[in-house]
């Protein structure tokens, strides 16, 4: 059997299981907000509120609003938080109100509650220690904490696991690129055969894809560096002592030793969340890089008999539970998915960065989720495809000499010595008759053996770009 205490808000009495930290307002939020249960609320935004709560207590105490004591208390529960030991008091869902200031009071309300346990009292009796209202959220509003702890979560995930994902995989990349320089192959364009590149060539470009998402990335940290906190309610900054704003973001930076500042205009920091627009925007982009790197590999792979088969992927699992002996392009297609989910998720993204009605964007804990998921599935996702498929990425000698000496567009080599038209004569009727360039070319009359031989050279098709 659940036991229960009393809590207590601004509407009345709300009971509360017995064993838990959160307070009425929590409660009242769980049981109101019933929608894609069990807690959907990412952990990450709880810690980015346990840094900038306790940077609010240092702040409030060192411009003379809060009692040392107090700031100590507050200081040392986030510190618990941030180390783990309260993952389960935190059970709210994404689906609340906009602002989040259900998940707002949640950490309020389980701060006081410890704060009261730690102080020796039992929780549930006497008067609170430390309020969750006046002395938790002390110079604070949802509006100006719940960005503040958005920002703060995304950019730790950007720079932690979405950043090193993405290096790894361009990294092993860029290896690849070097290693199969000199492998000549065949290009296709349209999906149709063209003229000759080499494996490393081909590699240098997705390198270059990945180069350019990195940088739009950082690009957007400079916007997720800057933090609404101190604008309170409608970006005012009412209800916070002097130098507050600055303070409190030099505090933030302290702890979680990233370089966060003060947002120049705290309207637009509380009213729109066009850095997390801005973020996500990158992150689709690498998305759409991903997602044709992944397609060319695995198509490059296709076969083993009767596909492309030019390169050969890892064998990490069996492919089929019917059909033996098969190996498939898993990790191609894990990254796949994950970019499908990405780009899904800059929709709902790019959606709710247009609800900022007047002083206050209310999509914030859906557009924080989601951006989150993103980086997260990004990072992870680059690090499996490059640990179990690129990493072990090898050339198919044999078959890609074969498609390269089979290709009818080596004939553009001709061009410049007999013209396009006596060219295109000869890929034609190689076509139709089944047989090679150079046979045609010389019973066409063209060309003799000897000419053939010295201007088709698929090696020096590729342009000289190694
Ligand atoms: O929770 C708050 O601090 C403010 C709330 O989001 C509101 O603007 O109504």
């Amino acid at each position: 059997m659940t036991k229960f205490r009393i809590e207590k808000d601004t509407m009345g009495q709300v009971e509360v299981p017995a064993d838990k930290y959160w307070g009425a307002q929590t409660e009242r939020s769980r049981n109101n907000f019933k929608i894609g249960t069990p807690a959907s609320m990412p952990l990450e935004i709880v810690y980015g509120f346990a840094y900038l709560k306790k940077a609010a207590a240092y702040t409030n105490t060192e411009l003379g609003v809060l009692a040392e004591e107090k700031r100590d208390l507050i200081a040392q529960v986030c510190d618990e938080i941030l180390e783990g030991k309260h993952d389960n008091q935190f059970p709210l869902v994404i689906w609340q109100t906009g602002s989040g200031t259900q998940s707002n009071m949640n950490v309020n309300e389980v701060i006081a509650n410890r704060a009261h346990e730690i102080a020796g009292k039992v929780i549930g009796e006497g008067e609170k220690t430390i309020q969750p209202n006046d002395d938790v959220n002390k110079s604070q509003s949802s509006n100006d904490t719940f960005p503040t702890g958005m920002h703060i979560a995304i950019y730790k995930k950007i720079v932690e696991t979405t950043m090193p994902g993405i290096i790894k995989l361009r990294n092993t990349l860029h290896d690849k690129a070097v290693v199969f320089k000199d492998v000549v192959k065949i290009g296709r364009t349209h999906l149709m055969d063209a003229t000759p590149l080499t494996l490393g060539q081909e590699f240098s470009g997705y390198v270059a894809q990945l180069d350019f998402g990195l940088k739009a990335l950082e690009n957007t940290l400079a916007h997720l560096s800057q933090l609404a906190l101190g604008g309170t309610a409608v970006g005012t900054g009412l209800n916070t002592p002097k130098g507050y704003d600055v303070l409190v973001a030099k505090y933030i930076a302290e702890f979680t030793e990233l370089p966060f500042i003060t947002a120049e205009n705290k309207f637009e920091a509380l009213a729109a969340h066009d850095a997390l627009v801005e973020t996500h925007g990158a992150l689709k982009q690498i998305a759409v890089s991903l997602n044709k790197i992944a397609n060319d590999i695995r198509l490059m792979a296709s076969g083993p008999r009767s596909g492309i088969g030019e390169i050969i992927i890892p064998a990490n699992e069996p492919g089929s539970s019917i059909m033996p002996g098969k190996v498939n392009p898993t990790q191609a297609e894990a990254i796949t998915m994950v970019c499908a989910q990405v780009m899904g998720n800059d929709v709902a993204v790019t959606v709710g960065g247009t609800q900022g009605h007047y002083e206050l964007n209310v999509f914030k804990p859906m557009m924080a989720a989601n951006v989150l998921q993103s980086a997260q599935l990004i990072g992870d996702a680059c690090t499996s495809f490059e640990e179990n498929c690129v990493a072990g990425i090898e050339p198919n000698h044999t078959r890609i000499a074969e498609l390269v000496s089979n290709s009818l567009m080596l004939v553009t080599a001709l061009n410049t010595k007999i013209g396009y038209y006596k060219a295109a004569e000869i890929a034609n009727t190689a076509h139709e008759n089944g047989t090679t360039l150079k046979h045609e070319a010389v019973r066409l009359g063209y060309v003799t053996p000897e000419e053939y031989d010295a201007w088709v050279k698929p090696e020096e098709m590729t342009g000289g770009l190694k």
